[in-house]
């Protein structure tokens, strides 16, 4: 009789599984984990908060890095009906949603559509005499594209659709949808679902696709917290149209989190094997070295450890922004929504590239064998690089963080700025200078000259434009690649300044040698990051050659006094063997005999001559084909 860790971690390894038998095997996982993770939930009342935590859990915990066919229903199902269902239909379904009696999916994306969502094709007409909506899917392009789960696992979805009544359409509104029967399984009539195939990665997500032919649902299946459909069809507007979007903010607080999460993987991964593995002489005659001595490896890794505990420290910081101002928008205090959705989208854009970009550094920094599936490092980068796009592609999200930063700058002289932009009055204000210096403090001012002058500079570029004759769209694509930048600088300015005010007052109750060893991760973080952004800081702050210099040296003696603490560093995540499921990473540093035990699980070692031996190699090598 299996234990319910040999149910979940045992059996024929996913590779070797065909993209039919990943997603039944997953299946079968996912219902032991979420058995588990449904008992937790029912201890506790569910908001948003507890909600979190849990899908912290069930994110972190996810047993594979496929993804689970579970996922989405944890990740935006139950949050979208938390955010948009009125308390009737909260009634009426979350509980059924929170003990998984129901299963659901988030159908927004279509085959034609994924950022520009105004643009979504597929529409819910009303019609008052039978009190119903008419969904449906009126070209292969609005064809729901994208879902997780839909595929194949859940039975309800919650659609965005054009909505029209009285022959007016009032723009994208959110309904629940069964799309399966309850029992059967069967999709309902009218509805075409299936599977989207194999991707580059997350192939346990089951995302799938789904066409309706006017399928017909109640009145009372619209989501109504915020916009209203009456029995006669009359349409009362949601007191701020911006906030059906809520979701999708929460969703990119997650995600933030959860790029630190599969960074830590990583980063435990590389840093582990870079102890272990020895490679190369240092000095003629001397034993082989550690390849984390060689400090192109520490280059590669330390500044990783150090982004993960900075990226950590912004996920906390944003959690509690979106808290607070969430608390604000249900008093109906809508005034730090614009600043709520800038930051999460410049820190869900900054997080996932950043994890992207390391967690592809840390599968090279191993070599070949980070190139094996069984290191885990190519599963967790295909799933780094998707994050870059779901929930928002980057760059779109980036710009959407400049279109508030330029709203912000129009207003500079109007009033006091909220939080995360105050620093724009600052350091723009009459009489304010400021000569480079190389410590955190100088640092951290740089970036925000830098971000500001970059604000600045887009503000007058596009009035110049306009004035010029040209369009403000024209004006806004043409210099798109340098609003782009501003909200990654404003970004990267919040980012080191957080890290730096978080973890000193974290510090402060450390004892000094760990005080010390996160003091040294600030400073790495900061000047890594300096010395990656030098064109921005010459061209805007008054760093010379001669500070350059200093902070190459400064870099480098930072990875000296690292380095001995990289492995507690990573080790302090403490990510158990099998959810790491890497044969470089595990705890007890067997690498090598690791490495055999999963190729011998191999199918193709199961027996010494392959039939294709005899079907074709043996004719073939016998001149008879
Ligand atoms: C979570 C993953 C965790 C773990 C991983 C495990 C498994 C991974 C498997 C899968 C991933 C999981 C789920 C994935 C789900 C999805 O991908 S769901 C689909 C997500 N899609 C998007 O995010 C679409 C992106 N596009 C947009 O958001 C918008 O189209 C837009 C880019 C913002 C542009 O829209 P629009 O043209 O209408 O906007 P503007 O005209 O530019 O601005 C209009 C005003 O609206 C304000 N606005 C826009 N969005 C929001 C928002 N979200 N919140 C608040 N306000 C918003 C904008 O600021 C403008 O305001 P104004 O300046 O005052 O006018
Ligand atoms: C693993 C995964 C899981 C997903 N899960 C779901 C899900 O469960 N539910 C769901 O609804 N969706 C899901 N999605 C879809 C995802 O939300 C979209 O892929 C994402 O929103 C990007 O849209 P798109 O794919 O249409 O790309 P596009 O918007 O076509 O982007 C393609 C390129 O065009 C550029 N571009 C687009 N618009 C602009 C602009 N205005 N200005 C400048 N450049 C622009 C982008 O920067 C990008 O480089 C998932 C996607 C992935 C990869």
């Amino acid at each position: 009789m299996l234990t319910k860790r040999e149910e979940l971690f045992g059996g024929t390894p996913d590779e070797y599984l065909s993209h039919k038998e990943k997603y039944e095997n997953s299946t079968r996982k996912a219902v032991i984990l979420f058995s588990l993770l449904r008992k937790i939930q029912e201890e506790n009342n569910t908001d948003l908060t507890n909600y979190r935590n849990l899908l912290s859990g069930v994110l972190g915990a996810s047993i594979s890095q496929d993804g689970s066919p579970f996922g989405l229903h944890y990740i935006m199902f139950m949050p979208v009906f938390m955010s948009q269902a009125d308390e009737e239909q909260q009634e009426r379904w979350l509980h059924r949603a929170l003990n998984c009696s129901i299963i659901g999916s988030y159908a927004q994306t279509e085959l034609g559509h994924g950022t520009f969502i105004r643009g979504l094709e597929t529409t819910a007409t009303y019609d008052p005499s039978t009190q119903e909506f008419v969904l449906h899917s009126p070209t292969l392009t609005s064809y729901k594209w994208w879902p997780g789960g839909l595929g194949n696992t859940a039975n309800y979805c919650i659609v965005i659709a054009q909505l029209y009544s009285k022959g007016e359409c009032h723009g994208i509104h959110s309904f629940i949808v069964q799309v399966r029967d309850e029992d059967t399984h069967m999709p309902l009539p009218g509805i075409k679902v299936g599977e989207i195939g194999v991707k580059m990665g997350l192939n346990a997500v089951n995302n799938g696709f789904i066409g309706f032919e006017n399928v017909r649902i109640p009145r009372t299946n619209m989501l109504m917290k915020h916009a209203k459909i009456l029995e006669d069809g009359t349409y009362v507007k949601s007191k701020n149209s911006k906030l059906i979007y809520g979701a999708m903010v929460f969703v990119r607080v997650v995600i933030v989190f959860d790029s630190v999460n599969y960074l830590a993987k990583a980063i435990t991964v590389a840093t582990r094997y870079s102890a272990v593995r020895r490679q190369s002489q240092l000095k003629e005659g001397e034993p082989e070295r550690q390849i984390l001595d060689y400090v192109t490896q520490q280059d590669k890794i330390l500044t990783a450890i150090a982004g993960c505990f900075a990226m950590k420290m912004n996920a906390r910081m944003l959690w509690d922004t979106f808290n607070v101002i969430n608390d604000q928008l249900h008093k109906g205090n809508m005034e730090r929504l614009g600043e709520l959705h800038a930051l999460a989208c410049c820190l869900k854009a900054i997080s996932t590239s950043d994890s992207s970009l390391f967690t592809a550094r840390c599968r090279v920094s191993c070599g070949g064998h980070g190139y094996m599936v069984s290191s885990t490092l190519p599963a967790t980068s295909a799933l780094t690089t998707a994050s870059c796009t779901y929930e928002g592609d980057n760059t779109v999200l980036l710009l959407q963080t400049a279109r508030f930063l330029l709203k912000t700058w129009r207003q500079i002289d109007t009033g006091p700025l909220t939080p995360t932009v105050e620093y724009l009055k600052t350091v723009s204000a009459p009489g304010f200078s400021y000569k480079w210096e190389n410590s955190i403090e100088g640092i951290i001012r740089g970036f925000q000259i830098v971000s500001m002058k970059k604000i600045s500079s887009c503000l007058n570029l596009m009035t110049a434009k306009v004035m010029s004759g040209m369009s403000q769209a024209d004006a806004w694509n043409t210099i798109s690649i340098q609003l782009v930048s501003a909200g990654e600088s404003h970004c990267r300015a919040i980012v080191i300044s957080t890290f730096h005010e978080d973890m000193s007052k974290a510090m402060r109750s450390m004892s000094a040698s760990l005080a010390e060893v996160m003091g040294q991760l600030v400073e790495l973080y900061a000047v890594y990051w300096t010395l990656e952004r030098l064109g921005d800081l010459l061209e805007y702050t008054s760093i010379s050659g001669a500070d350059v210099v200093k902070l190459r040296s400064w870099y480098e003696e930072l990875l000296r006094k690292i380095r001995p603490n990289a492995v507690g560093l990573v080790d302090a995540f403490d990510i158990i063997d099998e959810l790491l499921q890497s044969t470089l990473g595990a705890y007890d540093g067997r690498v090598y005999e690791r490495l055999m035990e999963e190729a011998l699980k191999s199918p193709l070692n199961a027996e010494p001559v392959n039939q294709s031996f005899h079907k074709y190699l043996k004719p073939f090598m016998q001149g008879k084909l």
